[in-house]
């Protein structure tokens, strides 16, 4: 079970993460759907407890994450999958992680098998790994350590649609054991295939969230349902090759319309 209450964050004089409540129950994949800047990462950082809530709270099975003893036991975590040793190879990555988390050796090749990286992929140095092996490396590790949760920012990032595909069956897969998966993308498309539940968030507040049946239900074509959810919180275009109009009289100095 994952538990946001009320959780907002500010930078500067920006609120990013404005009074986020939603749950992840066991047994789901909930979708954490936004555009760029939407606040998705802020929340996964809070909820993994690394960047503290200005008000709010986040619970992993339904513990604060600092307070977890051993966290990658409970909650196994892919927030950014470039963040790697480069210098290790992918077995000696997942073995120092094992070594932390306390599971035998053993897990490493069951999980080097199970995200289909084969032997010579083991051996290769990360820091020459692609995108879509390092996601499924960045998978790997999150499950080492035999978590009930998963929180993965963007898993689909970097994987062709057949890495996609494999992906959905995993995450369904670990749903239908009985745990709980929260992932985060930009796309809908992406994620309505896996997802029972959808949290659409925009501007840093959620704007929809609910049963993907439910919340699709009517609407033929979802992604301008999507589209239409955020569109009032992308920011305007800030390029400076757009041509400007012309200041008027009407205009005040910043732009808006008297
Ligand atoms: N450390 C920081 N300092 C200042 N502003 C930040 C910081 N981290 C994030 N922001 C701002 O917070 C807002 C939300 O960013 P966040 O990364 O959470 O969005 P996102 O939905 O994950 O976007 P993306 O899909 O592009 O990764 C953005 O405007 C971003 O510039």
């Amino acid at each position: 079970m994952i538990t946001t209450e009320n959780l907002s964050k500010r930078y500067g004089a920006a609120t990013v993460v404005d009074d986020v409540s939603f749950t992840c129950p066991p047994g789901t994949v909930t979708g954490f759907l936004g555009p760029n800047g939407a606040g998705k990462s802020t929340t996964l950082r809070m909820l993994c407890g690394l960047s503290t809530p200005d008000a709010g709270r986040a619970t992993v099975a339904g513990v604060p994450f600092r307070r977890l003893p051993n966290p990658g036991r409970v909650v196994g975590v892919m927030l950014d999958a470039s963040a790697q040793h480069g210098g290790r190879t992918g077995r000696e990555t997942l073995r120092v992680s094992a070594d932390v988390l306390g599971v035998p050796r053993g897990r490493v090749d069951e999980m080097l098998d199970l995200v289909d990286l084969d032997g010579s992929a083991a051996r290769k140095r990360v820091g020459r790994y692609s995108l879509g092996m390092r996601q499924r490396l960045g998978l790997a590790q999150a499950l080492l350590g035999d978590p009930e949760v998963l929180v993965l920012d963007e898993p689909a990032n970097g994987l062709d649609p057949d890495g996609i595909r494999w992906m959905r069956g995993l995450l369904r897969q670990f749903a239908d054991g009985g745990g709980t998966v929260l992932l985060s993308s930009h796309l809908l498309g992406e994620v309505a295939a896996v997802a029972d539940r959808l949290v659409v968030i925009a501007g840093g507040t959620v704007r929809a969230a609910g049963e993907t049946r439910v919340l699709l239900q009517g609407h033929d074509d979802i992604e301008e349902y999507y589209f239409g959810l955020t569109a009032a919180a992308r920011p305007l275009p800030t390029t400076t090759s757009l041509p400007m109009p012309a200041p008027t009289s009407a205009t005040s100095r910043d732009g808006a319309s008297r």
